[in-house]
């Protein structure tokens, strides 16, 4: 079933405001004023206590960002009026997703939002005095921290499954030994099944006892493990529907006494077995790395599985002493070879700047094509000199290496590279954005260049 949708949640969220008496709300508005540093400070210790949270919460970036996005976020639930549901929704969905990018547990939020009411109860109790009720006070505080972790939780939720669905697709794409392997084996498994198939008509077994395409070796690796890891692909569908043909139709149309009916039984069964052969080519193919996890222009990595790929960098930083750097790469001038030497000019000098990239980085350092003419390197293992050099390698390598944008055209490249090192945050999206704004500088420095931005 469908969550409610924004215009819901900002309805419901209204509701429950106009609820509360606006002296009530201007008490708590007061109160949020007077306290916010407590609370978060309150927040921070408590949670810090715990062995588990302080994993997510110790890095000295987090504690510096803490207290000010808390008051921030305190001050905002708490105005006395809101003009803008919608965007007090959207905010609550934008924690739930920086949650759930730095893998923070779900019970941990919640645990935190109880400690948060708790301080908020006590405060309450201790400065508001009648007329005004702290039990009224401590309901609309308490529905409205609720009706916030309520849209977190559901954005954390849906980021989260995306994040797995990504997770498991990055291994599927990194097995791409085994799934060649893979197709081979399935191949001979479903031409074992014909051949038993036509052994068995031949030698006129009664039609309830021939081999059926499901319970075939073939038929319980497709059932149990590719219609799983193939999930969502178009061929699926249809490769599923000519086994049921196989099964129900025509097996049993191979029951009938007329001859002719027979051979165009057994000759659908034969035309379904190579459809079915040359979808599953097509799903493994492409599972296989071209369009799974690989830009088809330069072969590199899709930047969508970047996310996969930095969360568990930041995990193994976590646990070592081990830190990684991003390099934004960006080739200069790009529109004006494009526009000079035509798209496939532009497209061969892509490929040649993806080519020393590749080449220049090392068997555990990742490569990716963010878009257009822009690369993200992930470059593991270093530290702030070792990121710099390699930086500054990478631009003089593809300065001094002409590039064939025609056949008879060699043009002079220059890139721009911004170098951040990740600084243990575990919200990755920060730490690419250093580098964003190093590149940023780098352009604006005059290009061929490299600008090192650390936290
Ligand atoms: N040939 C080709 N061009 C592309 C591709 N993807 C994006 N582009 C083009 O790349 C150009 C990028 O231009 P800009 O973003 O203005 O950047 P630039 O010209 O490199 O300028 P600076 O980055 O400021 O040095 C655009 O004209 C895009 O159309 C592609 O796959 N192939």
């Amino acid at each position: 079933m469908r969550y409610k949708d924004k215009h819901q949640l900002a309805a419901e969220w209204q509701e429950l405001l106009e609820r509360t008496p606006l002296s009530l709300r201007q008490a708590v508005k007061i109160l949020v004023e007077r306290y916010c540093d407590y609370f978060a400070d309150h927040f921070y210790s408590v949670m810090l206590e715990d062995p588990h949270a302080s994993l997510f919460l110790s890095n000295d970036q987090v504690h510096e960002r803490l207290n000010p996005s808390m008051r921030r976020w305190l001050n905002a639930m708490f105005a006395v009026e809101h003009v803008d549901f919608h965007a007090l929704v959207e905010q609550q969905e934008k924690v739930g997703q920086v949650h759930a990018r730095v893998d923070i547990p779900v019970n941990l939020v919640l645990n935190g939002a109880r400690q948060l009411k708790q301080a908020f109860y006590q405060k309450i109790n201790a400065t508001l005095t009648a007329p005004l009720s702290p039990g009224d006070a401590s309901v609309y505080v308490s529905d409205h921290i609720d009706m916030a972790m309520e849209i977190m939780s559901h954005a954390y939720s849906v980021a989260n499954d995306r994040n797995a669905r990504t997770e498991e697709a990055y291994k599927l794409f990194s097995l791409t030994q085994n799934i060649g392997d893979e197709r081979e084996r399935q191949r001979s498994a479903l031409l074992n099944w014909e051949n038993a198939l036509m052994f068995a008509v031949a030698a006129q077994q009664e039609t309830a006892m021939l081999p059926k395409l499901s319970k075939s070796e073939f038929g319980l690796w497709y059932f149990h493990k590719a219609c799983h890891a193939f999930e969502g692909s178009p061929e699926i569908a249809t490769i599923s529907r000519h086994i049921r043909q196989v099964d129900h139709e025509w097996l049993a149309a191979l029951d009938q006494n007329d001859m002719g009916q027979r051979l165009t039984a057994l000759s659908d069964i034969r035309d379904a077995a190579r459809t079915i052969l040359m979808l599953l080519d097509d799903v493994l193919e492409r599972a296989s790395g071209l369009e799974a996890g690989r830009d088809s222009l330069t072969r590199l990595l899709n930047r969508k599985f970047l996310s996969v790929v930095l969360g568990r960098e930041i995990e193994i930083a976590r646990h070592s002493e081990k830190r990684f750097a991003l390099l934004m790469v960006d080739i200069d001038h790009f529109k004006s070879i494009n526009d000079t030497h035509g798209h496939d000019a532009g497209d061969n000098v892509l490929q040649q700047v993806a080519s020393i990239l590749d080449r220049s980085t090392r068997g555990g350092d990742y490569v990716f094509r963010m878009g257009g003419e822009e690369f993200l390197i992930v470059l593991v293992d270093t530290d702030q000199d070792g990121s710099r050099l390699f930086a500054e390698r990478l631009r003089r390598a593809v300065a001094k290496e002409p590039m064939l944008a025609t056949a008879d055209t060699l043009l002079n490249v220059t890139v721009s590279v911004g170098v951040t090192l990740h600084d243990g945050h575990p919200d990755y999206q920060r730490a690419i954005q250093r580098a964003d704004q190093a590149l940023y500088q780098a352009k604006r420095g005059g290009r061929d260049r490299v600008v090192v931005k650390n936290a």
